[in-house]
């Protein structure tokens, strides 16, 4: 593959564990990390994607040539601690970052780059880079920084073939919170187009895997007290709270590691008939405590334009996608029936169970970035909801 466009010295590299090097100009924190470089397609939203605490250990290589002309702000950002920087590991960017100018802008990306921890490169053939994951798969890479333009090429190869990969790691407990907390944010005006209610009517578990912002403002939006809570609470736990319904986060990692000890909470919770809606490892893992199974994608779907076919309605949305992992629908069982597929390459993105309240989506509603054409799932969650509230009632 061709090195980057550069002709200076470059003062960052991308060593992927296949040997391929590529040149650029370092930005963001100085230092090294490893992680697996995957293309997210989105025009839009970088700050948005790299703080997505799904994208912990990875390094995204943007196909948008033009990344960080809008500039920084503090609003943007996914994570809920931002302090603790959980999300991309390493950016990578064609153009050389602009000078901010957006009057949302507080700073130029560059330092908030460094802020956050995160390694980037400019200069880079990103078209290539994509090519390249298009053919191979994502990679296993070291990410390297250093302004001096010093590098033991040798050491960044035998780092980025000695790392374990994806495959395997739970990384939820990382990223999540410790602690049981109240979440009690509300939408952003321009996001909400919905009522946001006062008073809570509803209280919603989230289970936090490494969840975004924006899928607990969505929720608050629409009357939920959300109690956001540890990954490893248990089923007692989380009923303790007596929620009117249980959500099941997206974060990252490989759903299998993590769904050790989160299948079974799940499996509990899915039997006291209490609605249940989970989004991207939240639905990986309510696929396998249904007894489904899910395995590593070749290049994952990672950006803002996916088409999503939603059966129940006959409808196609477009969605915002960040997975690696998907579900297999042939080892559903029979009684959960496939609800979405992705219209890029048929794979499952959606599921409900045929005989209680529960289901989930692999793409993200919630959007941020993207469109927000499947908001209309969590208006669906919170009619499962109504409606065994007024059964009961
Ligand atoms: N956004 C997510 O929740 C990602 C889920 C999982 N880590 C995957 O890569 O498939």
């Amino acid at each position: 593959m061709t090195a980057g466009w550069t002709t200076r010295k470059p003062t960052a590299l991308l060593v992927l564990a296949d040997g391929t090097i590529i040149e650029g100009d370092g930005i963001g924190a100085v230092g090294e990390t490893t992680g697996e470089v995957c293309f997210n397609t989105a025009l839009t939203g970088y700050q948005e994607i790299l703080t997505d605490p799904s994208y912990a250990k990875q390094i995204v290589t943007f196909t948008f040539p033009h990344i960080g002309n809008v500039g920084a702000n503090d609003e943007d950002t996914e994570d809920l601690v931002p302090a603790n920087a959980h999300g991309a590991v390493g950016a990578i960017f064609r153009a050389e970052v602009s000078a901010p100018s957006n009057y949302r802008s507080s700073g130029h990306l560059d330092a908030w780059l460094k802020k956050r921890g995160i390694i980037a490169l400019s200069g880079i053939d990103t078209r290539a880079l994509t090519a390249h994951i298009r053919e191979n798969g994502m990679p296993n890479a070291v990410i390297a920084h250093n302004p001096d333009g010093v590098f033991d090429i040798e050491a960044l190869k035998a780092k980025a073939r000695a790392w374990s990969g994806l495959e395997g790691l739970d990384l939820a407990k990382d990223v999540a919170t410790h602690q049981s907390v109240v979440w009690d944010e509300k939408p952003w005006a321009w996001n909400a187009g919905y009522a946001t209610e006062s008073e809570p009517r509803y209280t919603v578990v989230a289970l936090d895997y490494g969840t975004k912002r924006n899928i607990l403002r969505l929720m608050t939006g629409r009357g939920a007290r959300v109690v956001l809570m540890p990954p490893t609470s248990t089923a007692d736990e989380v009923m303790a709270h007596h929620p009117d319904g249980i959500f099941l986060s997206n974060g990252p990692g490989d759903p299998a590691a993590t769904g050790v000890y989160a299948v079974p909470t799940i499996q509990k919770l899915i039997e006291t008939g209490v609605p249940m809606f989970g989004i991207c490892l939240g639905h990986q893992m309510l696929a396998l405590a249904l007894g489904g199974k899910t395995s590593k994608m070749h290049q994952g779907h990672h950006g803002a334009n996916h088409p999503v076919k939603d059966f129940t309605t006959g409808k196609v949305e477009i969605v915002s996608m960040n997975h690696g992992f998907a579900v297999e629908s042939g080892t559903l069982p029979a009684d959960v029936e496939e609800t979405h597929i992705s219209l890029f390459d048929q794979s499952n993105c959606g599921l409900k169970m045929k005989d209680a309240p529960v289901f989930s989506v692999q793409h993200h509603p919630e959007a941020s970035p993207g469109p927000q054409d499947s908001h209309y799932l969590f208006d669906r969650f919170f009619e499962l909801i109504d409606s065994r509230k007024n059964t009961a009632a």
